[in-house]
Formats: structure tokens, C-alpha cells, sequence
């Protein structure tokens, strides 16, 4: 059996070392471009440390006339909930170092999950940090389009699955758009 937790800290310190060297930028591919419809509602999330910036892909999606929220944590009991959020609004500080919406923004059902993640395999099953915020909110909105987004380098052969996972249905990367197979 793999360790997650050994896995995580192989996976965050590759991620470090690929963004050391400087990272690229997250450039919206043309199935999500075609995915995106005005009215829809968007989830994005602002990076810590080394994940991927999905930033371009939350602008491309304001330009298709979608509306954007952002995920708000308070404790590990209480669930993730998704924050809409008008880009120039002044975002929090959260735990864990993150940036989000006042709490007593509206809440709001997303069409489209982009999703940070630490690692993912062929199979784009995904694995996270460990507190299960967005596995229960993929259990919450199954029929939301669940997208990662991450460095290619998160890659992994195969990942250990349990059974509230969910997988992705896509992967953006520096390098493009990978599908569920
Ligand atoms: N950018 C971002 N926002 C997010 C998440 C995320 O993974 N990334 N989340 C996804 O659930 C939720 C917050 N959940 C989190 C749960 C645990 C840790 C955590 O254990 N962090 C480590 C350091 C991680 C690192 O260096 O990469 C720590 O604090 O020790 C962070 C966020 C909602 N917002
Ligand atoms: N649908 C769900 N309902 C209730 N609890 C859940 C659900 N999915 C996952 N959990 C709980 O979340 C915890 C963390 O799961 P796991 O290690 O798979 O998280 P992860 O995918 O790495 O993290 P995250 O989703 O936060 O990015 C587990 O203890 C599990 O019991």
C-alpha cells in the first residue's frame, strides 16, 4: 500500500523544486473555453506556496460571462463552502495561510469545480491535502464538472483510491488539457 502522507511530502517538494525554477503561466485550453456559458457559476482559488495559479482560467471564465466563487474554510468539522467572489473584492485571511471571501458572502452552487490538488494519475484520480474539503463537496455537487489544475510534475503512476473518491473528469496543466479516459 502507498503512504499517503510520504506521498504528499514527495509530491509537495517536487512541486517546490518545479516552481523554483520559475513557473509557467495556467493557460485556458480550448475545452474548458468551450465548457464556460454566461450565467454559470465558476469555483476557482487563490494558490498557497507552490500550486498551480488557476487565476487565467477564473478570467477567461468572468469573460464568458460566468460568476466566480472561491472555497471558505473555517474548521475541519464544518464543510467547505463556495463564496461568490467579484474579483475586485478584498479577500481574507483564512487558516492554513489561505485568502478568502468574507464569510457573509452569498454561497453558491458551482457548475464547474477547478480544483487544487497535490497529485493525480492517468486515471485522474485525484489526491488532496488530507482534510477532505473538496471530497465532501464533490459528494455535495455530483454533478458539478470537477477540474484539476496542477503542474505536470504532480503526476503519479497510481494513486491509492478510497471509497468517497471521486475523479476528475480533466486535468489543466502548464501543458494543456488532459481528459478522463
Ligand atoms: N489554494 C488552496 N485553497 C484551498 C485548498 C487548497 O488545497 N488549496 N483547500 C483544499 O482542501 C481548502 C483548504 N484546505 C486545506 C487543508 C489543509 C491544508 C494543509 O494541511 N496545508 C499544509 C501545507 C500545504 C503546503 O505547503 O502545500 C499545512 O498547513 O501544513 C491546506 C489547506 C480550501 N482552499
Ligand atoms: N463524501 C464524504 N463525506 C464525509 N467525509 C468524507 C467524504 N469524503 C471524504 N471524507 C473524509 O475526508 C477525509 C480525508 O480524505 P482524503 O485523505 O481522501 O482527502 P484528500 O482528497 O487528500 O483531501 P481534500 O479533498 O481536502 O483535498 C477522510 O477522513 C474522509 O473520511
Amino acid at each position: 500500500m502507498i503512504d499517503k502522507r510520504a506521498l504528499r511530502a514527495r509530491i509537495r517538494a517536487a512541486r517546490d523544486a518545479f516552481f523554483a525554477g520559475g513557473p509557467p503561466a495556467i493557460v485556458p485550453p480550448p475545452e474548458l473555453l468551450a465548457l464556460l456559458a454566461p450565467g454559470l457559476t465558476v469555483t476557482s482559488y487563490v494558490p498557497i506556496g507552490s500550486e498551480a495559479d488557476p487565476s487565467p482560467l477564473a478570467r477567461a471564465a468572468v469573460e464568458a460571462g460566468c460568476s466566480i466563487a472561491l472555497p471558505h474554510v473555517t474548521t475541519r468539522s464544518e464543510p467547505m463552502r463556495f463564496l461568490a467572489w467579484d474579483t475586485e473584492a478584498a479577500l481574507q485571511a483564512g487558516p492554513y495561510g489561505l485568502h478568502q471571501p468574507a464569510s457573509e458572502a452569498q454561497a453558491l452552487a458551482p457548475d464547474i469545480i477547478l480544483t487544487p490538488l497535490l497529485a493525480f494519475d492517468a486515471k485522474l484520480d485525484r489526491l488532496g491535502q488530507g482534510a477532505g474539503y473538496y471530497d465532501r463537496a464533490f459528494a455535495q455537487f455530483p454533478t458539478a464538472r470537477r477540474i484539476g489544475v496542477a503542474w505536470s510534475v504532480q503526476q503519479v503512476e497510481t494513486l491509492p483510491t478510497d471509497a468517497w473518491d471521486m475523479p476528475l473528469h480533466a486535468i489543466i496543466t502548464e501543458t494543456g488539457w488532459i481528459e478522463r479516459p
